[in-house]
Parts: structure tokens; C-alpha cells; sequence
């Protein structure tokens, strides 16, 4: 496998051939079954504290698109819900399908919603670096937010508006004063459960908390994102029409609620 992607010769079915974590025991996404998580009443309101000002660039880097953060401070954080201590948001990016009835990763009860939208903090109180901590069980905190095909969404159009300008891979353009508070729903309600990244290195590091409510976004929005290259100037142009990996086995892991 050259370079690992979402094509059929190098898709996620493909991955466990570089990284053998793949077939690991706590690997993400997965299938959220309502009726076997478990209440948690030592689960906390999640608290997250976002400074617009610490948006920097947005990114095609291939893979997704993404919106990178200022993470040398504790100026966006992340604290409560799970987790103990405080986790420094690095970015947020999103997944997608070749259609609006397909693309999240995490599925509820076997659905499937048109996309979801990551964001990645790192354990900055016990770790020194993104990367370090990318690689310890406790590193990594990433919400995770449904997008349900439906009404246009005005904040998401922060973005989509701007992907005209980064369609190759590896282009990137200033993107500041941008709080990711916008994209969250009224509700913070959340499952968690301990899993991975869900691209390769698929690292085992990730506290995952997935919100219960979706935000909206239609089929126009959707359009703008397959738009996006996932090759590089010198390279013959291919659309990025998918960039999801299908759930993984649960492996008798608990998923709790608050
Ligand atoms: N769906 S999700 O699990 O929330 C995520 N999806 N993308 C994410 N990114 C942040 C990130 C960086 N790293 C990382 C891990 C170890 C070493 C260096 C970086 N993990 N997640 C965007 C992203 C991913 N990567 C990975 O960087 C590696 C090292 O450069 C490279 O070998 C991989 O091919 C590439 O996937 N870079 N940026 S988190
Ligand atoms: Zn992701």
C-alpha cells in the first residue's frame, strides 16, 4: 500500500498492513447501541472554553480539512465531562460520504448521519506535546458532533465558503477569530468511551465524547467538502468523494452516558 487513503487499494481495510493497531482492542469508531450504555452519575457537564482568537490556518491536508489552533498556550480548552484535568484544543476537522445517506464514522443504533465533525485536544497538563501525547492512553480528548442532512447551516458556511481557496492537497490559508463553540448544539449531552484515532497511526490514545445531538447541514454544504482534492498539484486531480472508517469491534468496551 503506498500512502494510505479511503480508495479501494488503500482504504481502511488496507491499514492494518502499516499499522497493525488496526485489529487492536480499542479501535474507533463505533457503533453507539443506546440501549447498552450505562448512566454515569460521576460524569460532569462538559466545559469547553474556546478563544476565537486562537483559530490560525485551515488546512487540506489530504485526508480531511481542518482548522488548526494555536495550541502553545492554554487559550481554547477543554474541561469537565470525562475528564480530569484540562485538554488544549490543537484542531477540528470533519468526515464525509460520497452521498448525504452515508459519511459519519461513529454510527447510532446502525445510523449513519451525512457527516461528523471532530475536535481534537490534546492532555497539555501532563504532556509536552501533541505528539507525545498522541501516544499515552490518557493523551487525547476529541468531541465528536453529528451532522444530519437538513437545513443549511450558517456557521458551518465559515468554512465551506472558504474551501474554493484549498482544494489541493497541502494548501492552507489564514483562518482566525473563529470560536468552534459555533458548530456545537444546544445540548452538550454526551456518550464517552475509550478508543483511537481514527487515522492512521489509529493510536490508542483517544477519550472519545460524542454529543447525542446532531447540528445541521445540507446537501449544498456536503457538495463543497467532495470537492476537495485529496492529490497534490504535481498529481493527476482526485476528488476526496469519501474520507470515513466504518465502525470497529466494541471488544467488550463499556460506553457510558451522562
Ligand atoms: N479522526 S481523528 O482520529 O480525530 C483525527 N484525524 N486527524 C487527526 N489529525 C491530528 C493528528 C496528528 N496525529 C499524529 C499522530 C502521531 C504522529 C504525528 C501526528 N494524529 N492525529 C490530523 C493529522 C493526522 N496526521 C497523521 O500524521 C502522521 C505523522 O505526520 C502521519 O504519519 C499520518 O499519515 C497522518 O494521518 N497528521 N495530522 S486526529
Ligand atoms: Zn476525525
Amino acid at each position: 500500500m503506498l500512502h494510505w487513503g479511503y480508495d479501494e487499494h488503500n482504504g481502511p481495510a488496507h491499514w492494518k498492513e502499516v499499522f497493525p493497531v488496526a485489529n487492536g482492542d480499542r479501535q474507533s469508531p463505533i457503533d453507539i447501541k443506546t440501549e447498552e450504555t450505562k448512566y454515569d452519575p460521576s460524569l460532569r457537564p462538559l466545559n469547553p472554553s474556546y478563544d476565537p482568537a486562537s483559530a490560525k490556518i485551515i488546512l487540506n491536508n489530504g485526508h480531511s480539512t481542518s482548522v488548526e489552533f494555536d495550541d502553545t498556550v492554554n487559550k481554547s480548552v477543554l474541561t469537565g465531562g470525562p475528564l480530569s484535568g484540562t485538554y488544549r484544543l490543537r484542531q477540528i476537522h470533519f468526515h464525509w460520504g460520497s452521498n448525504d445517506e452515508a459519511g459519519s464514522e461513529h454510527t447510532v443504533d446502525g445510523m449513519k448521519y451525512a457527516a461528523e465533525l471532530h475536535v481534537v485536544h490534546w492532555n497539555a497538563e501532563k504532556y509536552s506535546s501533541f505528539v507525545e501525547a498522541a501516544c499515552q492512553s490518557d493523551g487525547l480528548a476529541v468531541m465528536a458532533v453529528f451532522l444530519k442532512i437538513g437545513e443549511c447551516n450558517p456557521q458551518l458556511n465559515k468554512i465551506t465558503d472558504r474551501l474554493d481557496t484549498i482544494r489541493i492537497k497541502g494548501k492552507k490559508a489564514l483562518f482566525t477569530n473563529f470560536d468552534p463553540s459555533c458548530l456545537l448544539p444546544k445540548s452538550l449531552d454526551y456518550w464517552t468511551y475509550f478508543g483511537s484515532l481514527t487515522v492512521p497511526p489509529l493510536l490508542e490514545s483517544v477519550i472519545w465524547i460524542v454529543l447525542r445531538e446532531p447540528i445541521s447541514v445540507c446537501s449544498e454544504q456536503l457538495a463543497k467538502f467532495r470537492s476537495l482534492l485529496s492529490t497534490a498539484e504535481d498529481e493527476v486531480a482526485c476528488c476526496l468523494l469519501r474520507n470515513f472508517r466504518p465502525p470497529q469491534p466494541l471488544r467488550g468496551r463499556e460506553v457510558r452516558r451522562n
